[in-house]
This record gives C-alpha cells, structure tokens and sequence, in this order.
C-alpha cells in the first residue's frame, strides 16, 4: 500500500521513474540519486557516480560546477559565465532556470535546459540541490533552422529590386520590403497594417482591389494600365503580380510591384532614337545632301536671291522645277539662313512612300495603330519641331495626308496615327514638286486649301537646259568631286566633250549631268575626261525609238529599257535611276505604280 511506504522511500521512487534526466547533491557536493533517465542521458551508471562529486562528467569534458553546485555555494553571480540564458523563477517553487549550449562527454553537442532548486531543512537551510535536466537540441536546430531560413527570407525581400507587399484578406500590409520602402518613398512601419489602396491613385483603386481578391492561380498579372501615387503623393505607372495564398485558413495576396515610368522614358527615348537614327542614316546615304551650290547663269542668280529673302521668314516655300534640278539643295540654303539651323531639316520623299504609310511616316503612330506597329513611333513632324520638314514632290501625297498636312500646318499641331494626344510643333515647311500643281488642283488630284497653303511663296528653279552657261560650270565641279572620290587623275574636260555636253537637252538635268560625268569618271584613263561612252549608256538617242503610246506605256517602256539596259539594277552609278535622273526611290515608286515588277535578276 502506498501508506505503508515512508516519505523518502516514496520520493526516492519517484525521482528515480522520472522521465526527465535528474540527480540530487547532498550539502557536500555528492551524488545522493542518479535516476535512470540520468543514466540514459549521460551514459553514466548510478552505481559509479552515487556518493562521488564526479557528476559533472555525465555533463561536461572538464571539471566545471554544474547550476546545482552553484546553487549550493551560494555563488549565483557565476551563472551568466556558465549559461548563455540564466534566470530565477519563484512561480511554484524557489527554482533556477538555465540554458546553453554543451558538449557531451561523448563529443555530442547538446542544447540542455537545466532547472535546479534547493531542499530544505525544516529550518531552512539548505541540505541538498536536485538537478533536472532536459534535452533540447533537436527544438533549438528547429528554432535555429526557422531562424536562419526568415533571416534568408527577409535578405531575400530586402534585396529584391521589385517592391514585395503582402496583404491580408482586409488588405491590409502585413510585409513591406526594402524596394517598397523606396518606391512609395514610405517606411515599412509606417505602411504596416495600411490599406494598399493607399498607394494607389483614386481613380484606380476599384480595379486595383479586384486583382487584390483575385483567386487566379498562381497569379494574375496586370502588365500595364495601373497608376499608383508615393506617400508624397507624385503619381507613377505601374506593373504588378498577384499571387493569393492562405495561411492558417486566412486569405493572404503577395503583390509584386515594379515602377515602369523609367522604363517607358527609356522606351520613348530609344523609340526616338531609333527614328532619328533611321532619318540621319537616309540621310548619310543621300550624297547630295548640303553641297555646295554651283552657279553662274544669270536666270539662277535671281532664284538664290528670292531665297535669300524669304530664308529668315518663316513663310512656306514651294520650289517649282523638273526633277534633278537643285530643289533639295535650295531647300537646305533656306533652313542654313533661316535662323532654323540649329533644329533638323528633315526630308520626305513623297513620291518614295506607299500610300498607306504616309501618314505615319509624316506624323507618326502609337503602339499597336496598325499592324506592325509594334513600338510607338514619332513622325517627321515631330523630328522637325523647331526646324524645317521638306516635303519633296508633294504633289504625290495621298487625299488623306493632305487633309492632315493642312490642319498641321495651320494649326501647327497633330495626332499620331492611332493617338489621340494633340502634338504641338513648330516647323517651317519648304515643299517641292515638278508636277504642275495647279493643274493637278483642277484636276481634283490636289487640295485647292493645301495648294494655297503651300503656294505663299513661290520659286521656279530653271531647267539645265535654260541655263546653259551652268553646263560647264557644273562638269568641272562634278569631275572635281568624282576624281577625289574614285582616286582619278583626271584633271579636265576635253574640249569637244564639253561642246557636246553643252549641246544635250539634258532632259534629267543637273542630276543627269552629274551621273553622265560620274560615269566618265570611272571610265575615265587619261587626264582629259571623255564623256562619249558614258554619254551613250544614258543618251535616248542610243537606244532603239520607244514605241508610239499613252504617256504612261512609253514611260513604262522607257523604264523596262533602261532597267534592260543596266541588267536590272536601280541604284548606284550604273543602276537605272542614275540613267533615268531619278532619285533610285522614286523610280522605284514610278515603277509601283506603273506595275513594273521589281526587276528579276538578269
Ligand atoms: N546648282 C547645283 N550645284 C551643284 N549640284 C547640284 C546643283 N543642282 C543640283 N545639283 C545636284 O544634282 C542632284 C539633284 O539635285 P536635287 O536633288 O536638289 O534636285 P531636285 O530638284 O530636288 O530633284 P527631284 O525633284 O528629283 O527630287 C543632286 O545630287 C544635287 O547635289
């Protein structure tokens, strides 16, 4: 019966059917019981350590005072030497609390929490210690690895270049990283608990909350359209995922935002970029961009002082002529005096665009206006703001760039195809053309409004042939400019070469006379340029008379004979435009529209 037992018996019983490792030091230091789960903790029999002061060995590689010797000498204060975490508890009993980190007699290493209390006397005093002491490594590695993997965690987040936000299913902000921190220029306590709403402006918050609530799994991504403002309130766009998850059976939305004004800036300069690197390299190409201008004949003299006039004007300035005949190049003498040198002269070809691509060549597109307008795109409008746009052979532009062209030269502002953003602009506009645009407006071909428009100032630009005291003037100039470019020692003209280009009717004018004398060049093996082969590859007279017909089937026949002629090339010094004294892009035009196929290979 457990009546009959007496008081020691019983508690030596029940110290001994603890679970939990424990031994008891009489007032001398000495083991008085070692119980059983003491033995399987430390491997140490009670038999070889009851009466002995070794029991530090069942704990420690070295002798060192465990918490119940410490508590028996009194010496308390030695404790934060010995154990990493010490405190007292009076809670039941008058107990110590210990922890640390040890290492096993048998090199285990331990994390032990260690609980000691005195046994009184009926007097008081103290006559024993009991030591209990618990195993705690496996918990504390668990504690360690959470630990370590929240400290990861949170580098990870504080790290991450996009802003990180948690939300509750009240979205309110439960984590707030670094990135976040600074794109809404708000401290991480300050945005706790905060509805995200907040930072988003007022007239998105509704769209906003749906993607907060969305249960698309793993995420719902909003790739543009979101605007979200600072704590300072500076308004910025935004992309953002979505992810929601539950913890805990609580409704939780991660949000990873990601600020795309820079990124649209940089995508609106490249774009910007990119147009002007396109313009200025047709540019570079064109080699009769800003040459010098070479005159003598008296009708030219009167053209360069018209143009003298009206340069500092900003007037519109429609030069009149046949093709080939200088009006590129009087076009850019009137931006050099304009006072507009600083902005670009930016040029169009009319005549060398497809209709449908006019408008947004002129006046640019946004993303997506059309198909294949993958990048928004600024016109030469836009290019020309604060400079000067040629508009050559403008009496090619389609009816619905002519209507655009009149309100952006009135009103001096736009929309980009597919836009609905007025641009604002100033440019001075010089147009060009060899048609006869009266004509063309009583035909119904050209807008009487625009025509007005252009015609304020009008320049006729004499035919080579009406100038003829130039034809000299020019060959030498051209001979100069060839010689240095293909390395010739060709030095002059002979005399009968030039009586005969004197006498030509140059049909393509100065740009004819300027291929005929780059031909020469090449041919060329003396000092004295010859010009009779160069002359015959490009001459009417040399070829077979074209058939009588419509205007257009002997142009359409001429063409296939030149192109027969140069083996189908276009371009180049021998190629067909050079022949024909066209720009190699309008020929290529003129044969669109005349259904010349683009020539197969000879
Ligand atoms: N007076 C000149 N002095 C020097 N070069 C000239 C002169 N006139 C024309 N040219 C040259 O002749 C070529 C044709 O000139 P330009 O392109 O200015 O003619 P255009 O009238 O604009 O022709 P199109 O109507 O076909 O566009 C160019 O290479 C240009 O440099």
């Amino acid at each position: 019966m457990l009546d009959d037992l007496d008081p020691k018996t019983f508690a030596a019983h029940l110290l001994q059917q603890l679970p939990v490792p424990t031994f008891v030091l009489d007032g001398r230091h000495r083991v008085s019981m070692w119980n059983r789960a003491c033995e399987q903790f430390t491997g140490i029999a009670a038999a070889d350590v009851v009466g002995t002061d070794q029991h530090w060995r069942g704990f420690y590689t070295e002798r060192r005072p465990c918490l119940a010797d410490l508590l028996l000498d009194g010496e308390l204060g030695g404790l934060s030497q010995l154990y990493a975490h010490a405190a007292r508890s009076t809670y039941l009993a008058d107990t110590w609390h210990a922890e640390n980190w040890g290492v096993m007699p048998d090199g285990r290493p331990v994390y032990v929490a260690v609980v000691a209390g005195p046994i009184t006397d009926a007097q008081g005093r103290v006559v024993a210690v009991v030591e209990s002491q618990r195993d705690m490594t496996a918990q504390k590695l668990a504690e360690q690895a959470l630990q370590d993997s929240e400290q990861r965690l949170s580098a990870i987040l504080g790290s991450a270049m996009d802003a990180i936000v948690t939300v509750d299913d009240r979205h309110r902000i439960t984590l707030f990283n670094a990135a976040a921190q600074r794109m809404f220029r708000c401290a991480a306590d300050l945005a706790q608990d905060q509805p995200l709403e907040r930072f988003i402006v007022p007239s998105h918050r509704a769209l906003f909350q749906q993607f907060l609530d969305t249960r698309q799994a793993p995420a719902a991504w909003a790739p543009q359209g979101l605007i979200a403002q600072r704590a300072d309130g500076e308004a910025f766009p935004i992309e953002a995922t979505f992810s929601p998850l539950e913890l805990a059976g609580r409704r939780y939305c991660t949000v990873i935002l990601r600020d795309v004004n820079d990124r649209r800036q940089a995508e609106q300069a490249l774009s910007r970029l990119q147009s002007e690197k396109g313009y200025l390299e047709e540019q570079a190409n064109s080699d009769h961009n800003f040459q010098e201008i070479v005159s003598g004949a008296a009708e030219m003299a009167a053209v360069f002082e018209q143009i003298r006039l009206v340069a500092p004007a900003d007037t519109p300035v429609l030069l009149l002529g046949e093709t080939g005949t200088g009006k590129e190049l009087l076009a850019g003498a009137i931006h050099n005096l304009s006072g507009r040198q600083d902005g670009m002269l930016v040029k169009v070809n009319c005549a060398a665009l497809p209709a449908e691509l006019i408008e947004s060549e002129l006046f640019g597109h946004e993303k997506g206006a059309f198909t294949g307008a993958t990048q928004q795109r600024k016109g030469r409008f836009e290019l020309a703001d604060g400079g000067t746009l040629f508009l050559d052979e403008v009496g090619e532009l389609p009816p619905a760039a002519q209507a655009k062209l009149l309100r952006a030269l009135q009103e001096q502002e736009f929309e980009r195809v597919g836009g609905t953003v007025t641009l604002k602009v100033n440019v001075r506009l010089i147009a060009a053309t060899n048609r006869d645009l009266a004509e063309e407006v009583a035909a119904g071909r050209f807008r009487a409004d625009l025509y007005y428009r252009l015609n304020v100032f009008p320049v006729q630009v004499p035919a080579l042939r009406e100038r003829r005291s130039d034809v000299p003037l020019l060959a030498r100039h051209f001979l100069a400019k060839y010689a240095k470019k293909f390395g010739k020692p060709v030095t002059d003209i002979a005399p009968a070469a030039l009586a005969r280009l004197s006498d030509y009717a140059w049909p393509g004018n100065v740009r004819e006379l300027q291929n005929v004398i780059e031909r020469a060049v090449i041919l060329a093996r003396g000092p004295l340029l010859e010009i009779d082969q160069a002359l015959s590859l490009g001459l009417p007279d040399s070829r077979p008379a074209a058939p009588a017909g419509t205007l257009e089937e002997v142009e359409r026949n001429h063409i296939l004979q030149v192109l027969e002629q140069t083996g189908g090339v276009i371009a180049g010094p021998r190629g067909a435009a050079a022949v024909l004294g066209l720009n190699p892009n309008t020929l290529r035009s003129r044969m669109q529209k005349l259904g010349i196929a683009k020539p197969r290979s000879y």
